[in-house]
């Protein structure tokens, strides 16, 4: 494999302090694919000690943003140049299509492009100062040393979205990939070093949730955390920062409705609601697991579907016929597994699905077959939870604000969609859905321009787009009298 295969603190690349190292695997064959340092709590202290120091003694947060601009965008035609290397990589340690990884790393470039470009356009702003003869005016600075928690689901393109804005702003940061899936954000370090980031910037610490990664969040040195995982790691994380009132930006999980009106066109709808749902084995935060479906068009709709699904095939990433790749791990495995028997038990109908495939070829991956739910309820468990695999559930409603309500019938509230053809309608539903991102007629599509992130148990903040930015800046008033007189009070 043609990366280091090691961590990068304060711009060398170091093995583990206590010498342990982890076995990556592919989750289609479980061969191991590299061997990486099992970093523990002396590892990321080692990082924030880096970070903390580049950023109180070092140029990177006074460096003009058009210098730290120009890194980025250098970044970005490195990840251009190594794009297939690190699709390749993303799919051997996710399983994806390497279709998909493509796709990633053209999204993965767009965001450094786009962070690169804005860069240098936000020069503060001039307030109005209710005082004569003064000077009012904000000023944006960077936070400080950040602590960078990621998830294996999209090990590159959630790490994207934090080291971009994190540069630009002028902050040092510690980035801890999953420990399953270190291998592109490895990459990237190594892009981000040729590319000419200074020493203890970026630093890069592997190994567990638990050791490193706790350590980052309950650090007195490290100033924000910005977390994209689970819900229950997402609240752990979120006391832990309690203890330094750290910032927080919490990307958390999701059950997005897909809501689908008789009125929508009918074919797209059950083309795109599969494509909500199964790229990556529907191992995306934002995946339209939860239809809720007009009772009108309910049966119809439902046998598209599992006609569609029928024909699905599953196989190795880097087959180009292969549609949907296997779960990340055999413990993951197990919690659809899990998940689906609840599901069965609770009441509701395996109208397809609900078990590992038998075909020979795929003994060895961690595959699940494409699963759909019918006669599902908002008060069951497998409606409520997050799957976080191939599974869709489906509902029934009459109008549209039974069908607006059951939307809402969430802890979560990340994502969400309405197929018809009613425009009035839809914005209407669009309006009343408690979540961060709502697509009409359209489902899980995501550009850099656009903020994204949770509303309720979802998450606190936003990444992406100009909102990105302010997660990683602080804003501070300058005021300047410019006809200082004594009050004559005192
Ligand atoms: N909202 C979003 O944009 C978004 C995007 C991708 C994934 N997700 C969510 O991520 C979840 C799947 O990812 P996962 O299984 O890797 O999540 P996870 O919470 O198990 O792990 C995420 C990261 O947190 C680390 N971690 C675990 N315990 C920790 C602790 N105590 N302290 C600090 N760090 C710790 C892990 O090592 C990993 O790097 C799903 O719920 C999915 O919805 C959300
Ligand atoms: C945010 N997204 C859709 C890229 C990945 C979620 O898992």
């Amino acid at each position: 494999m043609n990366i280091k295969q090691l961590q990068y603190i304060n711009g060398e690349w170091v093995k583990a302090a206590s010498g342990e190292t982890r076995d990556i695997i592919n989750p289609f064959n479980q061969e191991v694919i590299a061997t990486v340092p099992e970093g523990n709590e002396t590892d990321a202290k080692a990082a924030i000690a880096a970070a903390r120091e580049a950023f109180d003694h070092g140029d990177w947060s006074t460096t003009p943003a058009t210098e730290r601009g120009a890194i980025v965008r250098r970044i970005t035609e490195l990840i251009e140049r190594d794009h297939e290397e690190l699709a390749v990589l993303e799919s051997l340690d996710t399983g994806k299509t390497i279709i998909e990884s493509r796709g990633d790393m053209d999204d993965i470039a767009g965001v450094f492009r786009y962070y690169a470009e804005i860069a240098d356009k936000e020069g503060g702003e001039l307030i109005a100062s209710p005082v004569p003869d003064s000077v009012s005016k904000v000023v944006h600075e960077p936070v400080g040393v950040c602590g960078q928690i990621t998830p294996w689901n999209y090990p590159l393109l959630q790490a994207s979205w934090k080291l971009a804005p994190a540069l630009i702003t002028g902050n040092t940061l510690i980035m801890k990939p999953s420990e399953i899936t270190p291998l592109t954000t490895i990459k990237i370090f190594e892009l981000m070093e040729e590319a000419g980031v200074p020493k203890g910037v970026a630093n890069l610490v592997l190994g567990a949730g638990h050791t490193a990664g706790a350590e980052l969040s309950a650090s007195l040195d490290v100033d924000l955390i910005s977390f994209t995982g689970g819900i229950v790691t997402g609240k752990k994380i979120m006391q832990a920062a309690s203890v330094n009132v750290k910032k927080l930006a919490l990307e958390l999980g999701g059950k997005n409705p897909n809501i689908i009106f008789a009125d929508a066109d009918f074919d797209t709808a059950v083309d795109q609601a599969l494509n909500g749902v199964f790229f990556h084995a529907g191992q995306i935060c934002s995946a339209g697991t939860r239809l809720i479906v007009e009772d009108k068009i309910h049966d119809d709709f439902v046998n598209a579907l599992v006609e569609r699904m029928k024909q699905f095939k599953l196989g190795d990433g880097f087959d180009n016929d292969t549609q949907m790749g296997p779960l990340i791990s055999a413990e993951h495995l197990a919690k659809v597994e899990a998940y689906v028997n609840a599901g069965v038990e609770e009441g509701a109908t395996l109208a397809i699905g609900g078990s590992r495939p038998t075909e020979a070829g795929l003994q060895d991956g961690f595959f699940y077959l494409p699963t759909l739910f019918t006669d599902c309820t908002s008060e069951m468990n497998v409606v409520q939870d997050e799957a976080f695999g191939p599974v869709i559930t489906v509902e029934r409603f009459q109008t549209e604000e039974e069908a607006v309500a059951i939307s809402n019938d969430s802890i979560y509230g990340l994502a969400g969609g309405v197929w018809t053809n009613d425009i009035v309608k839809a914005e209407r539903c669009a309006k009343k859905m408690r979540m961060g991102t709502v697509w009409i007629n359209d489902f899980n599509l995501y550009f850099p321009h656009a903020p994204w992130g949770g509303f309720k148990q979802s998450g606190i903040g936003r990444e992406l787009g100009k909102l990105g930015i302010e997660e990683y800046s602080e804003s501070k008033h300058i005021f300047q009298n410019l006809n200082p007189q004594p009050m004559n009070w005192f």
